[in-house]
């Protein structure tokens, strides 16, 4: 049950949900695509957008310009990153937010039903690209520290924010720079992410864990041009059957990665987490409906979670060269290149599992007797991450999150990877908590992302509940250290 302090906020949200909505449309509206380059321009705008919405709710601002030290042509044009604060109290417990303004790319003729950047409200559901991924859960906590100052109430936690415009381009640059500004962390107490859904339609989650990812390319080159395959097909080893057998050789049907020595560092499975999965209410009726995908590897709940959080993944994304559009192209692509990416999980090594699939490529690669050129390279990877659950950051959410929907979360972990969780956990040495507002159904990345209005209003009062169970908590720990130290 809310306090009186609570209920004033939570009536404050409800009466000015209309005016966060709209400020949500506003930045729907910014198409502000990292993937594709020439978009670019417009995350910057995002950027500057929200530096502009912090500015203004009185925090100090700095654009902390980003420029990957890895060779990359999207490096040329990076939208910097907002690194802000709000109030220095040292009495309080200093929470850092982070989030990304820039979004999947989206169009109309993806098949969408509304304006992917006309945010559209139907049935109590706002749709929109970014709306739930990541701009709405972003703009719920900027409201929910607005509404203490709108209020008049004093904040009861110190705030400090990181803001990132190329998320779904992997965090280009970002490790450098989170290096580069350890002292702008070294007040911080609390680290808050709000980037994943719940694994439920109606039933709020708290994430402690997410796979990391190793994103690979193989290239398969024959000569420098694309040939007749009337001219040349039957006389030449052709890259893309090379690389067809090359992909083909990485998972068997039942989804086991074939890398030998790929699950010999994967973390066994201890009766604790067992139980943990098994008290999970995990609908797969509805979690099927969702993805519109009628059978999966798995029957039961836990081995689909447990494939999902604590094992790792191959899956082939694309093939680069290759011809994709409709109709009929009858030539030989002279060079193609192959992406995959393997979703690893503790304790797998970033390096140790690049060298295996390396060797086992060259190795598949070797027994076709092929002219042509291999070449595999890694562009992107990201550690995965696990926090301990019995933190008192994650006591607090608990209890937010008791308070705003009146049931306990359910404690889960995520297949995908939010690569600045363990890098913000390893360089600060605080405690990480991903907590998400988005339902499982809100449809991230695909043709009709949308958050609900619901879960938007009570995710603003989830984080206005968040910062003072922090500063209770806070309060509490700090008076038992004191003890002890006057002890
Ligand atoms: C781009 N990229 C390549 N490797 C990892 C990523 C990040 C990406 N992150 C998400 O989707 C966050 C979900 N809210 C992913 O996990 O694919
Ligand atoms: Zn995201
Ligand atoms: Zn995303």
């Amino acid at each position: 049950s809310s306090s009186g302090l609570e209920n004033q906020i939570f009536q404050y949200i409800d009466l000015h949900q209309n005016e966060f909505i709209q400020t949500l449309k506003e930045w729907v509206a910014v198409e502000s695509d990292s993937i594709q380059p020439e978009r670019r321009q417009n995350v910057t705008q995002m950027v500057e957008l929200t530096a502009d919405r912090l500015r203004a709710m009185g925090a100090t601002v700095e654009l902390v310009k980003l420029c990957s030290h890895k060779p990359d042509v999207q490096s040329l044009l990076l939208p910097p990153l907002i690194l802000a604060e709000l109030g220095k109290d040292p009495q309080k417990p200093t929470v850092c937010f982070y989030g990304h303004v820039d979004v999947q790319p989206a169009k109309k003729e993806d098949g969408w039903k509304t304006d992917p950047y006309n945010l559209t409200e139907i049935d109590g559901n706002l749709y929109g690209r970014g709306a739930t991924d990541n701009k709405g859960p972003v703009l719920a906590w900027i409201n929910a520290v607005e509404s203490f100052r709108a209020l008049k109430l004093d904040t009861p936690v110190n705030h400090k924010f990181i803001i990132e415009g190329m998320e779904e381009a992997g965090s280009l640059g970002l490790e450098e720079i989170i290096k580069e500004n350890q002292r702008f962390f070294s007040d911080v107490d609390y680290i808050v992410i709000s980037d994943n859904l719940w694994l439920s339609n109606r039933k709020p989650a708290l994430t402690y864990g997410t796979r990391g990812n190793i994103c690979f390319s193989v290239e398969v080159q024959c000569g420098e041009r694309d040939l007749h395959s009337g001219s040349f097909g039957g006389i030449i080893h052709e890259p893309m059957t090379d690389l067809i057998a090359l992909l083909d050789s990485l998972v068997d049907t039942s989804g086991r990665i074939l890398i030998p020595g790929v699950y010999d560092d994967v973390a066994s499975l201890t009766e604790e987490e067992k139980k943990l999965y098994e008290a999970i209410e995990f609908d797969l009726e509805e979690y099927k409906n969702n993805t519109g995908v009628k059978k999966f590897l798995y029957d039961t709940k836990e081995e689909i979670l447990s494939h999902l959080w604590r094992y790792p993944s191959l899956s082939i994304h694309g093939i680069e060269g290759a011809f994709h559009e409709p109709g009929i192209k009858t030539a030989i692509p002279a060079k193609v290149i192959g992406k995959f990416s393997i979703r690893q999980v503790p304790h797998m090594d970033i390096s140790i599992v690049k060298r295996q699939v390396i060797k086992y490529l060259e190795d598949v690669f070797s027994k076709r007797n092929s002219p042509n050129k291999l070449k595999v390279s890694v562009p992107i990877s990201a550690m995965p991450w696990v926090a301990d659950i019995n933190d008192p950051l994650y006591t607090a959410a608990r209890t937010a999150i008791k308070t705003v929907f009146g049931q306990d979360p359910e404690m889960i972990r995520d297949g995908a990877t939010i690569p600045i969780a363990q890098m913000l956990q390893n360089i600060t040495r605080k405690s990480v908590m991903m907590l998400p507002i988005g339902a499982a159904d809100d449809g991230e990345h695909s043709q009709k992302e949308k958050i609900s209005r619901y879960n938007y209003i009570q995710g603003t009062k989830l984080f206005a509940t968040l910062f003072l169970e922090i500063a209770k908590l806070h309060g509490q720990l700090q008076e038992a250290s004191n003890t002890t130290t006057a002890n």
